[in-house]
């Protein structure tokens, strides 16, 4: 916060069609950024600026009627700067008026982690019985005691399933949205990522290799036998799948995905994009499953924020291989944070810890998109100009799937035109900007 109010201090405005340094008469701050609510220290620490006058520190502006609060949002609620949570109440109440017990749970956990409630504990102690009723039925038809009553236990039942909610809809603990902390070992924490990544139907997978492997055409083929050899060699090692639009690449990943989680192993399927990641089968972004950092520009040497006693470690530590679609949108710094992190927690030397990894995607399509930068700056940031390239094995798809299964002459033209552009083959016009 002190530099926002140095650099505010610095700035300089316009007048008169030059730039002088502003003239301040008092030391009043006159604007402070807005910040996300999501941001939580620094969203009350601004809640408190804007509304406490005469304070002279951070301590005198958590202290409310002569009592030093332990955090900015306790002093704001003490203070009644928060929204009250009548709106929420009532969403609620209509939920639980009409919803079953699990949905309930789930809204409430939408808004904890969501929609930034200013008292989610008085929520949560208002219709916590509400919330832990099926787990009370459960109880008493198991143990078959219809006079058991609602206990510590089925409370923190309750909560562990909220905190699951919140993990897999924005990877938050309760205590992180200001809720009571279930009681539960970080063991189970991790053995339930572990599921996570584990529970396929692989009979479903299974089937889907019978069908799709025979029907592979041989570029395809080929790319997949390379691929599971390696995978099932253990010996690691980063390939890249070049596949124009069209190719097959989906179709190619999916099948190779299944073939690995169908005899039980774990593969990570990443893309850069999120629309990328719902492609594949339990596809999510590689921003949000790494803990990437958000500015790379930045960071010389960025790792990924993920601890080793955390259940992501454990799931990195164990899979097998690490696919990452349209990688040509990552920035080269994401992928060496990946090599670092990997190498640390699988304490092993080799190129990501030994991990197979397998980049796709196609670099006449979209490259790393920089804020603010120029077309240089983003080829600097580009996978080739990476220090890992040189390790990369390149696989490529050629054959059109589209055009050779629906046979399709205006399709094949298109491509062709498409694909020359992609290689910088159409001659550029110079009479025009
Ligand atoms: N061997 C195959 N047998 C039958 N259908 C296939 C085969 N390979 C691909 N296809 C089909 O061809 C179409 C294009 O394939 P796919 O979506 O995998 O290509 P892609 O390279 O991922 O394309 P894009 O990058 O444009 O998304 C899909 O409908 C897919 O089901």
């Amino acid at each position: 916060m002190e530099c926002i109010v140095e650099e505010m201090v610095a700035q300089e405005e316009r007048r008169s069609g030059r730039w002088v340094s502003r003239c301040f008469s008092t030391d009043t701050l006159g604007r402070i950024y807005t910040i996300h609510p999501k941001n939580d220290d620094c969203f009350y620490l601004r809640l408190l600026l804007i509304n406490v006058c005469g304070s002279t520190s951070f301590e005198s502006l958590r202290t409310v009627d002569g009592t030093i609060c332990v955090t900015f949002r306790e002093a704001c609620q003490q203070l009644q700067l928060l929204e009250h949570d009548s709106h929420w109440n009532q969403t609620l109440a209509d939920a639980i008026a009409s919803s079953p017990t699990t949905a309930v749970r789930t809204l409430f956990a939408i808004i904890i982690s969501t929609c930034q409630p200013s008292n989610p504990r008085l929520l949560w102690d208002a219709y916590k019985d509400d919330m832990a009723e099926d787990i009370l039925h459960r109880l008493r038809l198991a143990t078959r005691n219809v006079d058991l009553q609602m206990n510590a236990d089925i409370y923190n039942e309750a909560l562990v399933l909220i905190e699951d909610l919140c993990l897999l809809m924005c990877e938050k603990l309760l205590i992180e949205v200001h809720m009571p902390a279930p009681s539960r070992q970080t063991r189970d924490l991790v053995s339930r990522e572990l599921e996570r990544e584990r529970a396929y139907d692989i009979i479903h997978l299974q089937q889907q290799v019978q069908t799709n492997v025979p029907l592979l055409k041989e570029q395809q083929s080929s790319a997949y036998n390379q691929l599971i050899n390696a995978v099932d060699s253990g010996n690691g090692g980063i390939f890249f799948l070049d596949a124009p639009g069209g190719t097959g690449k989906t179709f190619l990943l999916s099948s190779i995905l299944a073939a690995i989680c169908g005899q039980g192993g774990i593969a990570l399927a990443l893309a850069s994009t999120g629309i990328a990641a719902t492609l594949l089968e339990g596809g999510r972004t590689a921003h949000s499953v790494l803990k990437l950092p958000l500015n790379l520009q930045i960071h010389e040497s960025p790792v990924c924020n993920i601890s080793k006693q955390s259940a992501m470690a454990q799931v990195l530590k164990k899979c097998k291989l690490i696919i990452w679609d349209e990688c040509t949108m990552a920035h080269k710094r994401s992928l060496e944070a990946l090599d670092r992190t990997l190498r640390d927690l699988r304490n092993n030397n080799r190129c990501f810890g030994g991990v197979m990894i397998l980049l796709s995607g196609d670099f006449r399509q979209t490259l790393p998109v920089i804020p603010k930068s120029t077309a240089a700056d983003e080829l600097n940031t580009c996978l080739k100009l990476s220090h890992l390239w040189r390790f990369v094995k390149t696989i490529s798809l050629t054959m059109n799937m589209r055009v050779l299964l629906q046979n399709d002459r205006t399709a094949e033209v298109f491509l062709k035109e498409l694909l020359q552009i992609g290689n910088g083959q159409v001659p550029i016009d110079p009479s025009v900007d």
